[in-house]
């Protein structure tokens, strides 16, 4: 057991989970990234964070990226005794781009690395432990892996099948967080039969349609399981989703939201005032440690 002498620096996607009808299932990874970079030192916790969530997350061990890192270190039974950490983040947080799932994924490859545990925590393992933080696999899978993922909890047991995809993004992403925690207070506990079947149908077309039939893509990003139930935290977006859908842009909300993401190019004009645009492709080779 060795702890690594030299800074390491991991990279990692945004992701965009649901992607309509796979509530807490599908989810995509983006060319959009964060990068940690970590170092042991004699002692202390230093953290530096410049980009999204500056001044605003917290600089001491329930600083997410630290949590998840000390996560890591109690299943691989060793740690520095000190940590230097360094956060350029990309990914806004609490807009529904998996910031929270790409702290998570960062902290625990950071972890792994600087510890030399790849032996003993591999990457099914990992992916595990990223599950349980985040509390649902959605985003920690494309973070992870990349590409399309369909991703599910059997029992406790969190599974994954990665797809390759490249289907060209736009995202709205407006000036105000919505937190997954709020949004998911928001939804029932229990929804119509009916409604299930329809998300069912979908989900599954959703899947076909990425990856070789995108004149579907409007018919499988409908969805009746939680988009409508959020809309009152995140009026503007549901607006511009249906907005954008009416006129046969296949768009959802992101994640839990409040961004809004669409298959397409082109649909610039459509962004309100005051929020950010960026055209992503798929990230296919997930987070990486260098
Ligand atoms: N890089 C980070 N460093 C520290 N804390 C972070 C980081 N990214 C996210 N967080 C924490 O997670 C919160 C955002 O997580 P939340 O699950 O609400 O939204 P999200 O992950 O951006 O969106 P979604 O889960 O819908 O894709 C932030 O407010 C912050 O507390
Ligand atoms: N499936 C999750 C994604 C956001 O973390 C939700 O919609 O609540």
């Amino acid at each position: 057991m060795s702890v690594l002498q030299t800074p390491v620096t991991v990279r990692v996607p945004a992701t965009s989970a649901n992607l309509g009808p796979g509530f807490d299932t599908l989810g995509l990874a983006l060319d959009l990234y964060d990068e940690i970079t970590v170092e042991a030192v004699p002692s202390g916790l230093h953290i530096d964070v410049t980009g999204a969530g500056a001044g605003e997350v917290p600089l001491d061990e329930t600083h997410l990226v630290v949590r998840s890192m000390q996560a890591a270190f109690d299943l691989l039974g060793e740690k520095p005794a000190g940590l230097r950490l360094t956060c350029r983040n990309v990914v806004p947080h609490g807009r529904g781009l998996g910031s929270s799932a790409a702290a998570i994924v960062g902290g625990l490859l950071a972890a792994r690395a600087l510890v030399e545990g790849e032996d003993r925590l591999d990457d099914a393992a990992l992916f595990q432990l990223a599950t349980d933080l985040e509390g649902h696999p959605d985003n920690v899978a494309p973070a992870l892996f990349g590409g399309l993922t369909i991703s599910w909890v059997d029992g406790a047991a969190a599974a994954v099948e990665r797809l390759d995809c490249q289907v060209p993004v736009t995202v709205f992403v407006p000036p105000t967080a919505v937190s997954t925690a709020e949004a998911r207070g928001l939804l029932p506990a229990t929804v119509p039969h009916g409604d299930a079947v329809f998300n069912a149908g979908r989900a599954a077309l959703l899947v076909a349609a990425l990856l070789h039939a995108p004149e579907r893509l409007i018919s499988a990003t409908e969805d009746r399981l939680h988009q409508s139930y959020r809309s009152a935290a995140m009026p503007e977006s549901y607006r511009l989703v249906r907005s954008l859908r009416v006129e046969g842009v296949p768009a959802v909300i992101s994640g839990a939201g409040p961004t809004v993401l669409a298959f397409a190019r082109g649909i610039d004009d459509a962004c309100p005032e005051g929020w950010a645009l960026h055209h992503l492709d798929v990230d296919a080779g997930g987070a990486t440690v260098r």
